[in-house]
């Protein structure tokens, strides 16, 4: 089978390895729709995320979906399912695992997260607890998507929205955008959503934001109190990873609302007015992955609730990787996925 492996920073090429045979517990899918995400990009550009360095040959890719072709004994799949992968595979015993909270495990395989391969493959045995069955209605890029919806799903979770709220998301990509389809989901009803790029705040504005707010232009608490009556939102959603979205969080929330950070900063210690958190009695959550999003995601998009493939710039074979990682990294780009 064709695989994509990143050896080092900018070398990505397409080898032939074994078709890899599925365990008892396991599926063996033929991964059609691959997303390429930003971590992608980041090993492919650095060769590490923080500590996660590319040591060894890696397969990229986090973000799919595809057909089972073979089943181990015990799965309850059968071939011809057409099913989303959840890319992270917890241990299943550790306290968090234990508590639900499995998005925590420290011993969790993830996938494209060295040492642990991803998906930019043409077969993937992956255990059958973490796959999910996908209605006729619901693509396989749909599928693919439901990854970055779930980051959206579960800050929109960490963050309690609710019938009503009024919501201010930092950033336009893909999280920003899928965290807007997941609040949207949870019933907020004002949504205001803020970036640099201005094609990013048009795909914003034409997806039903009903305010998008140009930082480079405008102050963004200043634009969000115009917006709010000078109260703030009651939740934000910090999905850039940008130092001064990051910081004007504070500024931009009610007294009594919500923050949830999402966006990595990377190397980034940035000042934390704790005098402000506790006088506003502000509430402040980190959001990490997801955990049982999956079957709202699926959910969701078989109800047309959400959009997941409106966010889609291009797509591309898997022996063109190379030229669709150099045109993924293009600032105007919100998604590329690869397609097989
Ligand atoms: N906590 C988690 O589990 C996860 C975190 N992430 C992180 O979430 C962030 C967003 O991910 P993607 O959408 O894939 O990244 P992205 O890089 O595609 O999008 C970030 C957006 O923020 C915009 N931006 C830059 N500076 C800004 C500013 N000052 N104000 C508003 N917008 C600004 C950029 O123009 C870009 O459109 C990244 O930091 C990523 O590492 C991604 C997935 C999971
Ligand atoms: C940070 C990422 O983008 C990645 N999806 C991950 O969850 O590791």
């Amino acid at each position: 089978m064709h695989v994509a492996v990143l050896d080092e920073p900018g070398s990505l090429r397409v080898e032939e390895r074994e078709r890899p045979e599925p365990a008892p517990d396991e599926l063996l899918v033929n991964v059609r729709e691959i997303g390429i995400c930003g971590s992608d990009v980041h090993y492919y550009e650095h060769g590490k995320i923080g500590d996660y360095v590319v040591e060894s040959p890696l397969i990229l890719g986090h973000e799919s979906a595809g057909e089972v072709v073979a089943v181990g004994e015990r799965t309850g799949f059968e071939p011809g399912d057409r099913v989303a992968l959840e890319p992270g595979v917890p241990c299943r015993r550790c306290a968090h695992c234990k508590r639900g909270e499995y998005n925590l495990c420290p011993d969790v395989t993830f996938m494209a997260t060295p040492p642990d391969d991803g998906a930019f493959a043409e077969y993937v045995a992956w255990p059958a607890d973490f796959a999910y069955r996908l209605p006729d209605s619901v693509s396989l890029r749909e599928g693919a998507l439901c990854e970055p919806l779930s980051v959206g799903i579960h800050a929109a979770r960490r963050g309690n929205v609710d019938v009503g709220d009024s919501v201010l998301i930092t950033g336009c990509g893909p999280i920003g955008l899928l965290a807007m389809e997941a609040v949207r989901a949870a019933g907020a009803t004002e949504v205001f959503i803020s970036d640099m790029v201005p094609e990013k705040l048009r795909t914003a504005e034409s997806r039903g934001a009903d305010a998008v707010i140009d930082v480079r232009e405008e102050n963004l608490a200043g634009a969000v109190a115009n917006l709010t009556d000078g109260d703030g939102v009651d939740i934000v959603i910090e999905a850039s990873g940008a130092k001064p979205a990051i910081r004007s969080t504070i500024d931009s929330v009610r007294r009594g609302g919500t923050i949830v950070l999402i966006g990595l900063a990377q190397n980034a210690e940035i000042p934390l007015d704790t005098g402000e958190i506790i006088d506003n009695e502000l509430d402040l959550f980190g959001s990490f992955r997801y955990r049982n999003t999956y079957p709202a995601a699926i959910d969701l998009l078989a109800d047309n609730v959400v959009d997941v493939e409106g966010i889609v710039d291009f797509e591309s074979g898997l022996d063109d990787i190379d030229k669709a990682f150099e045109r993924a990294m293009n600032e105007e780009t919100v998604k590329g996925m690869i397609t097989i």
